[in-house]
């Protein structure tokens, strides 16, 4: 396929040219899609434009590093913005519409509502990123106000937030339609991120214990294990025996609610948050019941 041009890429920054695009498209009888990112782009993003494109006639992504959802110490000063890189991806992907606010655009003056999922946003994740995704929530909740999509598109490696995201539009009937897509992975198994190319050579080594450790979950569930709890501390202390890696949490819990008091035979996942180096990296992995459990 041909490099795309930026010259001819459709490209907003305002919410009024969003929505006019928006609203022509959909005027002309097109299904919108959108896939939310904060750029950087990677394969595990192009999956998620590649799915909109199969179900939806017209395109939207966003491209923003929502503020909100960094605290004070992590690394939204240093977060990559490879912006003529994404535009580039985007428009190779088909993309019809990148929308690339400014800060000022999504938090204006004055700006003061927030939108929490009270409940799932404090817990695994949420309890070691306090106010994260209180940020996201508010942020997403912006996007699909502006663009009104009938699908979002979001992806499985994020496993609570799109959990989160499910919850808030039931709870707030909103009227469109979450897809979630699987987790993009290199061929050894670590999951594609933005954050991957803060890693060393030696460090990307280091953070294959991530999915290796998740994945000797999901093999001892699917071997009979039904004591999660003594699988839980096996995890943590695979983690915490691999040199460079400083664990915030292993665990298993159940797949909709996050309970650690879950039962062996329902819907689980396996969730792993580590820092490698300076860099943080989350994984997961969902564990389909089976019968013979
Ligand atoms: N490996 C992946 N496979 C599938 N979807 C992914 C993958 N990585 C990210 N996504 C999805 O892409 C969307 C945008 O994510 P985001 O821009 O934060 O990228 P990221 O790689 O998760 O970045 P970060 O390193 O900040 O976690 C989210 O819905 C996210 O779940
Ligand atoms: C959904 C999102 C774009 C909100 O900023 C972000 O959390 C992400 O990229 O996963
Ligand atoms: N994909 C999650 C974005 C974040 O870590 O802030």
């Amino acid at each position: 396929m041909a490099a795309t041009d930026l010259q001819t890429m459709n490209i907003a920054k305002s919410i009024v040219d969003v929505r006019a695009a928006v609203a022509a498209a959909r005027g002309a009888g097109k299904k919108i899609g959108l896939v939310p990112t904060m750029g950087a782009l990677h394969e595990g993003h192009l999956s998620l434009m590649r799915a909109a494109r199969e179900e939806c006639d017209y395109l939207v992504v966003s491209i923003f590093v929502n503020p909100t959802q960094f605290s004070p110490h992590e690394d939204l000063d240093r977060y990559p913005r490879p912006i003529e890189e994404d535009l580039r991806g985007c428009g190779d992907e088909g993309v019809d519409l990148v929308f690339h606010p400014d800060v000022a655009t999504i938090y204006p003056a004055g700006d003061q509502t927030i939108v929490e999922a009270v409940e799932l946003s404090t817990i695994v994740e949420g309890a070691h990123r306090p106010g994260h995704f209180r940020g996201v929530t508010t942020v997403v909740l912006k996007l699909l106000n502006i663009v009104a999509p009938d699908v979002a598109y979001f992806g499985r490696k994020d496993y609570q937030q799109q959990l989160i995201i499910r919850q808030m539009c039931r709870d707030l009937a909103l009227p469109v339609e979450i897809a979630t897509c699987p987790t993009i992975r290199e061929a050894d198994g670590l999951a594609l991120s933005s954050r991957n190319r803060y890693l060393s050579e030696s460090e990307r080594e280091t953070a294959l214990s991530l999915s290796q450790c998740l994945q000797f979950a999901c093999d001892r569930v699917a071997a009979g294990e039904t004591d999660l709890t003594a699988l839980r501390q096996e995890m943590v202390q695979r983690m915490q025996q691999t040199p460079g890696v400083e664990l915030d949490y292993a665990t298993i819990v159940d797949a909709e609610t996050l309970s650690e008091d879950a039962q062996p035979t329902a819907r689980l996942v396996a969730l792993i948050a580590a820092r490698v180096g300076t860099t943080r990296l989350i994984d997961n992995m969902v564990i389909e019941p089976t019968d013979s459990l």
